[in-house]
């Protein structure tokens, strides 16, 4: 089974302004004042525990409350996913030729697995993946190569192409040892230069020719 993974925030999705109006809530629950968009875009890649942590120093908050503002942005993030969230363009249709053309998908993501699931129903992009792992799935996350090994297993995979936007993405991939495609226009922090990839792309329609030459390159 060919199969292609891919991550979530800033790959499938601009997610960004809902993590942040959850991160700003969070914020306003204590009278402190909002983060931009660019602050709250450079926390995003390590999930969300540790976008917290990032948005607390900025605000020094005492870490002893980790824990617990963790969660409370969670629930607000829980309560507004995909208010401000959009699909990047020619995602939908591209993910509809990817099934059409008869590879296997899924999503590895650092996201929690919860709000994950509840965004890609709300944008009716759940039927395009038979695998989700979140960040909290199996207890570990990217740029361990464990939950993009799993998400492979789990969708049966025979050959493989990890799809991500940013330094943890192309980290993991290398360290997992799986060809992976660069989109371009996400969250990512550093050159493109910098980072190991097969491809790369700035717009999805790109992706199923990347896709059909890593699987033939693969079958050689
Ligand atoms: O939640 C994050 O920080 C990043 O999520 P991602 O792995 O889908 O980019
Ligand atoms: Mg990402």
């Amino acid at each position: 089974m060919k199969a292609i993974v891919f991550d979530l925030d800033g790959t499938l999705i601009d997610s960004a302004p809902d993590i942040r109006a959850a991160a700003n809530r969070m914020l306003a629950t204590l009278d402190l004042e909002p983060l931009d968009l660019p602050t709250i875009t450079s926390f995003i890649g390590n999930g969300l525990p540790k976008l917290v942590e990032r948005v607390m120093r900025t605000r020094q908050i005492d870490m002893v409350r980790h824990e617990e503002l963790t969660q409370v942005t969670l629930d607000f993030y829980n309560q507004a996913s995909t208010e401000l969230t959009r699909p990047y363009p020619n995602l939908m249709t591209v993910l509809e030729t990817l099934k059409n053309a008869g590879y296997a998908m899924g999503v590895c993501t650092n996201k929690p697995e919860a709000p994950a699931r509840d965004i890609l129903r709300d944008l009716d992009m759940e039927r395009f993946f038979d695998v989700v792992i979140g960040g909290d799935s199996i207890g570990v996350k990217k740029p361990d190569p464990a939950p993009l090994y799993r998400s492979f297993e789990d969708l049966g995979a025979t050959a493989r192409l990890y799809v991500g936007d940013s330094e943890i993405d192309a980290a993991t991939a290398h360290s997992a040892g799986i060809d992976f495609a660069l989109f371009t226009e996400g969250y990512r922090k550093v050159p493109i230069e910098q980072l190991p990839h097969r491809a790369k792309f700035a717009d999805f329609a790109a992706l199923p020719g990347i896709a059909a030459d890593a699987f033939r390159v693969a079958a050689e």
